[in-house]
C-alpha cells in the first residue's frame, strides 16, 4: 500500500507517518523543504523519541520524498499510484498543494480509480477546504468527475510532536499519547484497507471542536500569556500561578459550551480537560511560545480556538470573560519570524484594535469592546490584566 503524505514535518513524519508506516504503507512524502527531502531519500528510514522517561526511539522505514516544487511529474505519478493521500502542511498552505492534487486526482479518475484525502490539520473541517481549494481550480466537467472517485475525509488529529537534531539528522520527537478520528461516512465505500490506531466517528464535529475549543484553546492561551510575561515555553507557562488560573478558568468557561451543546458530562469533560493538563505538563517537553502561537490570524479567527468557544458561549449566554482575556493577550502576540503576527501588529497599528478585533474573530461591538478594554488592559496595567477572578 502507497501513501502520498503532503507535509514531512513534525506531525506528518511523528504522527501520520508513523501510524501508516504500522498499518503497512509504504511512505511518499512530499515537501518543500530540500533537507528533509535529502535526508528521507537519503536514509530511506527516520526515527521518532518518544517523550518517555526511556526516550525511547522508533524507526520508520520504506520511505522516499519528493519536492513539492521541482518534481510535479513525480508526484502526479505517485498520487495515480497511491492507495491513500493525506497532508499535514498547515492549514494556510493547503491552497499550494491544490494545482498538483487537481491534476493527479484527474488522472485517477480518467482510469476510474477512486481514493480517500485526509486533510490533517489544526482547522474545522480541513478536507473540505482542501476540496475547495481543487474545485476552485477545476471547471464543472471536472469537477463532476472528482465527485465520482475522490472522497474528502475530514479527520481531528493530536498529538504534541516537535522535532530534534542528532547527528545532523531531524528526528521527530513526540509525547507518546495520540488521536486521530476520522468521519468515517465520508469515507469511500470501496476503501481496501482498516486502519489500526485510527478512531472512525459519524459525526466528526463534536470531536474537531473538542480539540480545537479543549486542547489547542489551552495551548494558546497559555502560549499568548506566557508570551507577554515573558516565557520562552508553555511549560514555563504553566507553572505561573496566574497564567495557570485563566486558562483553568478559560477551561471552566468552555466545559460549560460542551455540557449544554452536546450534553457531555461533567465528569467525562473535568477528566479530559485534566489529561490535557497532563500532557501539557510534560516535564521533558520545552514547546517553544513562538511555535504554539505561529499564525495568530489563524488563531484569533473566527470558529478557531479562541474566537470559537467565546461565541459559542456568548451566543449562549455563558460566562466567558478567560476566554476574552486570552483572546485579548492573543492580539498582542508579536513575533518577527512570523509573518501573521507582523501582519497582525501591522493592521492594528493601521486600523486600531477594534476594526482588527472586528475583522479578525467576527465578533458583534459589544463582544468587540469587551477584548478591546482586556487588550487596553494588557497595554497599560499588565499585572492587572493578568487576573480573572474575585
Ligand atoms: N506539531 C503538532 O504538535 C501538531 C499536532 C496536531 C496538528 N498539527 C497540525 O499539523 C499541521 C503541520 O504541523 P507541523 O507541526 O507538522 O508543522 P511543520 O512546519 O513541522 O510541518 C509542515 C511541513 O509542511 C511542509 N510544507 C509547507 N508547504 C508545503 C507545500 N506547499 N508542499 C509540500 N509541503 C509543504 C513544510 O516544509 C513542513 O515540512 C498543521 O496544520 C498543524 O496545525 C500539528
Ligand atoms: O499547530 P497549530 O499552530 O494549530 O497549534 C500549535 C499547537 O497548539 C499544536 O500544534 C499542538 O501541539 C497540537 O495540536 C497537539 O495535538
Amino acid at each position: 500500500m502507497q501513501a502520498v503524505h503532503f507535509g514531512a514535518g513534525n506531525i506528518g513524519r511523528g504522527f501520520i507517518g508513523y501510524v501508516l508506516h504500522e498499518n503497512g504503507f509504504q511512505l511518499n512524502y512530499v515537501d518543500t523543504n530540500t533537507a528533509i527531502i535529502q535526508q528521507l531519500n537519503t536514509d530511506h528510514s527516520y526515527q521518532i523519541e518518544l517523550l518517555d522517561t526511556d526516550h525511547t526511539r522508533l524507526t520508520v522505514d520504506r520511505v522516499q520524498a519528493f519536492n513539492s516544487l521541482t518534481e510535479q511529474d513525480q508526484i502526479i505519478a505517485q498520487i495515480v499510484a497511491a492507495t491513500l493521500i493525506s497532508t499535514s502542511v498547515g492549514a494556510k498552505n493547503l491552497g499550494r498543494i491544490a494545482p498538483v492534487l487537481k491534476t493527479g486526482l484527474l488522472q485517477r479518475c480518467q482510469l476510474k480509480k477512486s481514493v480517500n484525502i485526509l486533510a490533517n490539520e489544526n482547522i474545522v473541517n480541513a478536507s473540505s477546504l482542501l476540496k475547495q481549494a481543487v474545485y476552485a481550480l477545476a471547471t464543472t466537467a471536472e469537477q463532476a468527475l472528482l465527485d465520482q472517485y475522490c472522497y474528502f475525509v475530514n479527520t481531528a488529529i493530536d498529538r504534541q510532536s516537535l522535532s530534534l537534531t542528532d547527528h545532523e539528522r531531524q528526528i521527530a520527537l513526540v509525547e507518546p499519547y495520540y488521536e486521530w478520528v476520522i468521519a468515517e461516512d465520508q469515507m469511500d465505500p470501496a476503501t481496501s484497507f482498516n486502519l489500526n490506531g485510527v478512531r472512525l466517528v459519524d459525526d466528526l464535529t463534536p470531536y474537531i471542536e473538542r480539540k480545537l475549543y479543549l486542547v489547542n484553546a489551552s495551548h494558546a492561551a497559555y502560549a499568548y500569556l506566557g508570551a507577554l510575561a515573558g516565557y520562552s515555553t508553555v511549560q514555563e507557562a504553566i507553572q505561573d500561578e496566574k497564567i495557570h488560573q485563566i486558562v483553568s478558568q478559560f477551561m471552566a468557561e468552555n466545559k460549560q459550551y460542551f455540557r449544554q451543546h452536546y450534553g457531555l458530562s461533567d465528569q467525562e469533560l473535568t477528566q479530559f480537560i485534566e489529561k490535557t493538563a497532563k500532557r501539557q505538563q510534560n516535564p521533558r517537553l520545552a514547546d517553544d511560545v513562538r511555535r504554539v502561537g505561529r499564525d495568530p490570524i489563524r488563531k484569533l479567527s473566527a470558529h478557531d480556538r479562541l474566537a470559537g468557544p467565546v461565541q459559542a458561549l456568548s451566543n449562549l449566554g455563558l460566562p466567558h470573560v478567560a476566554g476574552q482575556c486570552a483572546l485579548a493577550a492573543g492580539y498582542c502576540f508579536n513575533n518577527s519570524e512570523d509573518t501573521e503576527a507582523v501582519a497582525l501588529q501591522t493592521q492594528i497599528k493601521a486600523q486600531g484594535i477594534t476594526a482588527t478585533v472586528q475583522k479578525i474573530s467576527e465578533f458583534d461591538d459589544e463582544l468587540t469592546q469587551a477584548v478591546v478594554d482586556r487588550y487596553t488592559l494588557f497595554q497599560e496595567h499588565p499585572e492587572q490584566a493578568m487576573k480573572v477572578g474575585d
